[in-house]
């Protein structure tokens, strides 16, 4: 792209960076008039559409190398790294290549049931034996293994029948002699008659099995445009809304752990893409919805195997039959135009690969995306090119031609590369700049559960105090979750399953009262200005939400320094900040002198220990930036002024000292020296900062970690504790960041001995059904185990 950048004359670039909306189609012109004929431009383009420069077609050779990589793995008893292998050659391999006569796609998928059945993965290994025999039906190992699975699933019957068909297939006198000696083992625990016929584990399909009781509706808002309301009242933790997505697509750090259709994390029998390199899926649901070719039956049916009995035969029938339907499926299969070989959808960034599936399906339903004259997007969503900064406007003319090109090379459709096309599609950026959502997967996987290698949860063993992470895995649009506005202060929250956007609410929302999440930052994690700078960045808007335009103990608080006066509680805030917060209380009080109906969320309880609103705004100093005016800070309270130079020197220091208590736990490492200077600090930056400062909060937490490592529960719990009463006041005691902590809290007092604790298990549910509803224990399964363990020790 800088490249490409640098080519760009300083005339037209001036041009561009400066155009609005208003000017889109001439900006836009002018770049395709200089871009296409450029030589450099065609060559990109090669790189980019032209399938024999692929890096991720698929490749016979490579597969069959990567196979004797395996086969070598497996005979050396290395049974993970074959299964790397394993994959990885079915990633490559083309669905029509031979190897040795045999189908190879099969072939490959038979070895990793081996490895799979070894490593203790039955029912992977299951599945994939299924996988093999849909395509070679009369494979005589895939039916071996396949008995030899559902053994270790105890269902001997399907065992017996897959063992029996297996000796039918089989040739050679040896295999023979070993799959009978299986079939009378199996036969001997076969009380019953053969169980139920095969089941595929490969339609899971996701059950909403909650109903949304809220009705929405759209409203134009006074400050920010259309915004959501419900037509009624809303209860705490009600589902306001459940979206499929318009297009999603998988982040380039997740293609190898995350299923690029639905995004959860991919088993380990992950499946290709039938046609290319790049996508790996859970199930073969997902490859199908998402645009490969089902792999089925291209051998005669079983071939001469006249003398197998009827039964047997139905039943080779049922394991080997399809039952997904491509044709039924009726919904858009948003990777299939990209797996024609070519590199660039595996190159460009995922914003763009979404722009191409968003125009391949508009196309593809209304076949007028591009080409009309009327401009109308396939998306009614907002977007604000004009607010967007000068290098994004040039990036987004030069990638829409990118992308156009490569549509035009490698998709069915008519694809015109000109004025209108180019600037659509840049209006369709903007579109994903303001209205996409990362797709989240929660990972607590540093909690010390007893986890097998694939992440499966067996038992909870105990104790952890490190945080719950967020991982981004996917982009995705939304066309009605786009409808609600942001808040610092949300009412609603929004978690995923599967690809699939859930919205809740978070406390009672009375009706016609905006709906409003939060777009990343809120009140309690971020100052006012951080919140401010993040929004206008990445979303280009100047937030007016309540947490922004009025006071709140959280945005005085989270960085503040205690007053100089050691009996005084009040906030002593910098001079910038001061500047800041007076604006919103002028605000507020006017609000509130002027408009009586207005909700102000000024609580005079939580902020009267710490401050007089009036010194607030009674201050008689501007910021002027002066060296000395950035050293002085100002009580709240008392109204004293404090020269803030030592204690912030003190501070920091403090904090620094810290900072490497953190690296050592995260190390593993710990020692007593290091855990007494660290809890000096601790106590240093109590004396410095003002009570409700988030760094104390941060340095609770990590002191809670270090005395868990070393085995000191009580002291653990103390100032996990600690922390919990500082984040409460910086969120309010019902936020979710209260019940991650609740959470560490409950782990740690498990640690120590005590496995039931109602009062915290309670409040924690109470917390997690608020955000999550019944999903919570789906999407935290650490805490079902820690649930589970406070179950059975109540019984
Ligand atoms: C995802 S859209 C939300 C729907 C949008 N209001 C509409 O009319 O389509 C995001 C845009 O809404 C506006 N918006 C959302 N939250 C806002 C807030 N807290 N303050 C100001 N504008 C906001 C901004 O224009 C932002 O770019």
């Amino acid at each position: 792209m800088e490249i490409l950048k640098s080519l760009v004359p300083d005339r037209l670039k001036q041009r561009v960076t400066i155009s609005t909306s208003g000017d889109l189609l001439s900006s836009s012109s002018s770049l395709v008039d200089f871009l296409l004929p450029l030589q450099e431009f065609q060559f990109v383009i090669e790189d980019l559409a032209d399938p024999r420069r692929a890096l991720c077609a698929k490749n016979k050779d490579a597969a069959v190398e990567l196979k004797q990589k395996g086969n070598r793995c497996y005979s050396s008893g290395s049974y993970s790294v074959a299964l790397s292998y394993y994959s990885k050659a079915l990633r490559v391999a083309p669905l029509e290549a031979e190897d040795k006569e045999k189908d190879l796609v099969s072939v490959l998928y038979v070895n990793r049931a081996a490895v799979l059945y070894k490593l203790d993965r039955p029912v992977e290994c299951k599945r994939d034996c299924d996988r093999a025999l849909r395509s070679s039906p009369s494979y005589a190992k895939a039916w071996y293994w396949r008995g030899k699975a559902n053994a270790a699933l105890e269902d001997y019957g399907n065992a017996v029948s897959d063992l029996k068909i297996a000796n039918f297939m089989e040739t050679s006198s040896a295999g023979k002699k070993q799959i009978e000696s299986e079939l009378l083992i199996d036969s001997e625990k076969l009380t019953g008659g053969p169980s139920s016929l095969c089941c595929n584990n490969d339609d899971i399909s996701l059950n909403l099995d909650e109903k949304c009781e809220v009705e929405l509706e759209c409203v134009v808002t006074p400050d920010k445009g259309r915004g959501m309301v419900s037509k009624g009242e809303v209860p705490p933790s009600s589902l306001v809304h459940i979206e499929e997505p318009y297009a999603a697509v998988i982040l380039k750090q997740s293609r190898d752990s995350n299923c690029h259709y639905c995004f959860d994390e991919l088993p380990a029998d992950p499946i290709p893409c039938t046609l290319c390199s790049i996508p790996l899926y859970c199930s073969e649901n997902c490859q199908v919805k998402a645009g490969g070719r089902i792999l089925r039956n291209r051998k005669a049916a079983i071939g001469n195997h006249g003398d197998i009995p009827r039964d047997l035969k139905i039943y080779i029938e049922d394991v080997t039959t399809e039952k997904i339907n491509e044709k039924n499926l009726g919904q858009f299969q948003e990777h299939e135009h990209e797996c024609s070989g070519a590199n660039w959808a595996a190159v460009l960034p995922p914003e763009l690969v979404l722009a191409g599936r968003i125009i391949v399906k508009a196309l593809q339903e209304r076949g007028d995306f591009l080409d009309n004259p009327e401009p109308k997007q396939p998306l009614d969503v907002c977007y604000s090119y004009s607010e967007l900064p000068i290098d994004t406007k040039l990036e987004s003319h030069i990638y829409s031609i990118l992308l156009l090109c490569c549509l035009q090379r490698c998709c069915s459709f008519e694809i015109p590369v000109n004025a209108v096309s180019v600037s659509r599609t840049i209006i369709l950026f903007s579109q994903i700049k303001v209205n996409s959502m990362a797709v989240v997967r929660m990972k607590s996987s540093d909690f010390h559960c007893l986890q097998d290698p694939f992440g499966k949860d067996l038992s909870c063993i105990g104790v952890n105090t490190s945080s719950i992470e967020q991982v981004k895995v996917g982009q995705a649009i939304y066309a009605r979750g786009s409808l609600f506005n942001h808040s610092c202060k949300p009412n609603i929250h929004i978690y995923f399953l599967s690809r699939n956007l859930y919205i809740r609410s978070t406390e009672q929302v009375s009706k016609g009262h905006p709906l409003e999440l939060s777009y990343g930052p809120q009140t309690g994690q971020r100052t006012c200005q951080d919140r401010l700078k993040f929004l206008k960045e990445e979303y280009s808007f100047q937030c007016r939400c309540s947490g922004c335009s009025t006071l709140n103990l959280s945005d005085l608080a989270l960085n503040a320094f205690h007053c100089t006066d050691p009996d005084c509680n009040g906030i002593v805030i910098e001079t910038e900040q001061v500047y800041s917060e007076r604006n919103k209380s002028q605000h507020s009080v006017y609000s509130e002198r002027n408009k009586s109906q207005h909700s102000v969320t000024i609580n005079p309880k939580s902020l009267e220990p710490y401050l007089e609103i009036e010194n607030l705004n009674n201050l008689d100093f501007e910021p002027r930036g002066d060296a000395q005016q950035e050293n002085v800070g100002y009580c709240l309270k008392c109204r004293s002024y404090c020269d803030l130079r030592s204690p912030r020197a003190a501070a920091d220091k403090a904090w620094a000292n810290i900072g490497r208590l953190q690296d050592k736990v995260a190390a593993g490492e710990m020692s007593g020296n290091l855990l007494h200077s660290a809890s000096e600090s601790l106590h240093l930056l109590r004396l410095r900062l003002h009570s409700c400062n988030k760094r104390i909060a941060e340095a609770e937490d990590i002191l809670a970690q270090a005395f868990c490592m070393i085995g000191d529960f009580q002291s653990a719990s103390n100032h996990c504790c600690a922390s919990i009463e500082i984040l409460e006041k910086l969120y309010g005691p019902d936020h979710i960041a209260i019940g991650y902590e609740l959470l560490k809290l409950l782990s740690i007092k498990m640690g120590s001995g005590y496995l039931t604790h109602p009062e915290i298990a309670d409040r924690l549910g109470m917390i997690f059904n608020s955000y999550y509803g019944p999903h919570a224990d789906k999407l935290f399964p650490y805490l079902r185990s820690l649930r589970r363990e406070i179950g059975k020790s109540a019984s």
